[in-house]
């Protein structure tokens, strides 16, 4: 798909949108019954271009999986099995890229692994240096993508310190596949404390829902006993990082959205946009009906620190460039590893119809204005379409390139949006 014109907003906002399955627990899920000691079933799985690339790593791996319906069916790996040297593709996924290589060393096969030309900018370092410590044998050319796991690799687990302050996925990667580790893992960072804090817990949750033993004796100290996960039957939340898009457009337009099905306890990064849009002036309410955001007259600056939830980052940036007032969203340095370098991103694109941005190492400063008609340009990167697609309800005239990127977590999202604007009230 190439160029999209978004619609601009109605008179008045009021829709319902029901999005789809969480990129994030799918593809934890997928690992874990991958890994699990006997056959899992995933509901409501997330089909989008990352979760179709994790499906695709874990069979060549030797895991079956069926589709029946919504639902996976997935038939765990044999580790004792072998097997040829496999070939796998991650795209641009960061979970494909972290999650994988433990699994891919413990299967003692020889597997190459690469991405996109983009993933192979993304920081593979920790992922490269703990497997190598930890009993695998790797060749990777600069730390990064492409690398090749040699065969006869073993995880034996154990003590590990690592510095893991560019991305979350690197503990949650080792800490997925620690129970199959012989000695189970001891992991603490040693480094700037770790991002997206929100991941964490989510790997921690889904990993002792699975029955694997898995403490944090003190903050940023996890330690993992040996022992498999057990078989699985999970139902997929929404993705409530998705669903922040369709939630901006309240606050954008003055309007009403309700995503039904929003979870009463999860750990997913996207809960965060309820205290961002209250922060932004919206009405917010969660009952059993679902999250429904009013969005004020006048969108009120904010001043956040997103570090906890960074993939949020673009569509709230895209709400502050619509925010009478300066906003600051700070502890966002590590987005400079993501799709593509989204500060850098945001600040060009946003610069370019006319809102002024302060870009630092680990910030954005953006002053809300009257925006210009442009092309919004996307850097394969699918939240800077949901970026622009906030944007363009209030501007004249706003293409978006590429917006097909967007389905490397929501193939649906330019349908979806149409839909959602078409239901005035
Ligand atoms: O584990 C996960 O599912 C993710 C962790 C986070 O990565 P970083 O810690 O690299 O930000 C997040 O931004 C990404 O979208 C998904
Ligand atoms: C950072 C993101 O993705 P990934 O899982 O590829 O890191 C994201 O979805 O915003």
């Amino acid at each position: 798909m190439g160029d999209w014109r978004p619609p601009r907003a109605p008179e008045a906002l009021d829709a319902v949108v029901t999005v789809p399955g969480s990129k994030s627990l799918t593809n934890r899920y997928l690992v874990l019954a991958a890994l699990a000691d006997s056959e899992s079933i995933i509901r409501g799985w997330l089909r989008s271009r990352d979760t179709e690339l994790m499906v695709g790593a874990l069979r060549s791996l030797g895991a079956e999986i069926t589709e029946s319906g919504d639902d996976l069916h997935v038939t765990p790996i044999d580790f004792t099995a072998g097997g040829e040297p496999v070939a796998i593709d991650c795209g641009l996924a960061g979970t494909v890229m972290r999650f994988v290589p433990p699994i891919a060393a413990a299967t003692g096969r020889e597997v190459v692994i690469d991405g996109d030309e983009q993933a192979r900018a993304r920081p593979m370092d920790v992922t490269i240096d703990s497997l190598t410590r930890l009993g695998a044998s790797i060749t990777a050319v600069d730390d990064s993508l492409p690398l090749t796991i040699h065969a006869g690799s073993e995880l034996r687990g154990g003590h590990l310190e690592i510095a893991a302050g560019t991305s979350s996925q690197f503990v949650s990667g080792l800490l997925l596949a620690a129970a199959a580790m012989p000695l189970g893992l001891d992991l603490s960072n040693r480094g700037d404390s770790v991002p997206s804090r929100a991941h964490i817990d989510m790997t921690l949750e889904v990993l002792a829902d699975a029955g694997v033993d898995v403490t944090e004796p003190e903050p940023e100290h996890w330690i993992v006993e040996p022992g498999l996960p057990r078989g699985l039957d999970v139902v997929v939340e929404p993705d409530l990082s998705n669903a922040a898009a369709f939630l901006a457009a309240a606050l954008a337009t003055g309007g009403t959205v309700t995503v039904p099905g929003w979870p009463a306890h999860t750990t997913q990064a996207g809960d965060d946009f309820r205290r961002i849009a209250e922060a932004f002036g919206a009405e917010v309410d969660l009952d059993r009906r679902g999250l429904r955001i009013l969005g004020p007259q006048r969108l009120s600056p904010v001043d956040l620190d997103l570090s906890a939830v960074g993939e949020l980052t673009p569509v709230v940036a895209a709400l502050a460039a619509l925010a009478p007032g300066t906003s600051h969203l700070r502890g966002i340095g590590h987005l400079r590893g993501h799709e593509t370098d989204r500060l850098a991103a945001l600040s060009a694109e946003l610069g370019a119809l006319g809102v002024e941005v302060d870009e630092r190492p680990d910030a954005l400063t953006i002053t809300g204005a009257r925006l210009r008609a442009g092309t919004w340009h996307t850097y394969h990167d699918h939240r800077m379409v949901m970026a622009g697609a906030v944007l363009a309800l209030a501007a004249e005239d706003i293409v978006i390139e590429d917006v097909g990127t967007v389905a490397k977590t929501l193939p649906e999202f330019a349908g979806l949006w149409e839909a959602m604007l078409a239901a005035e009230a």
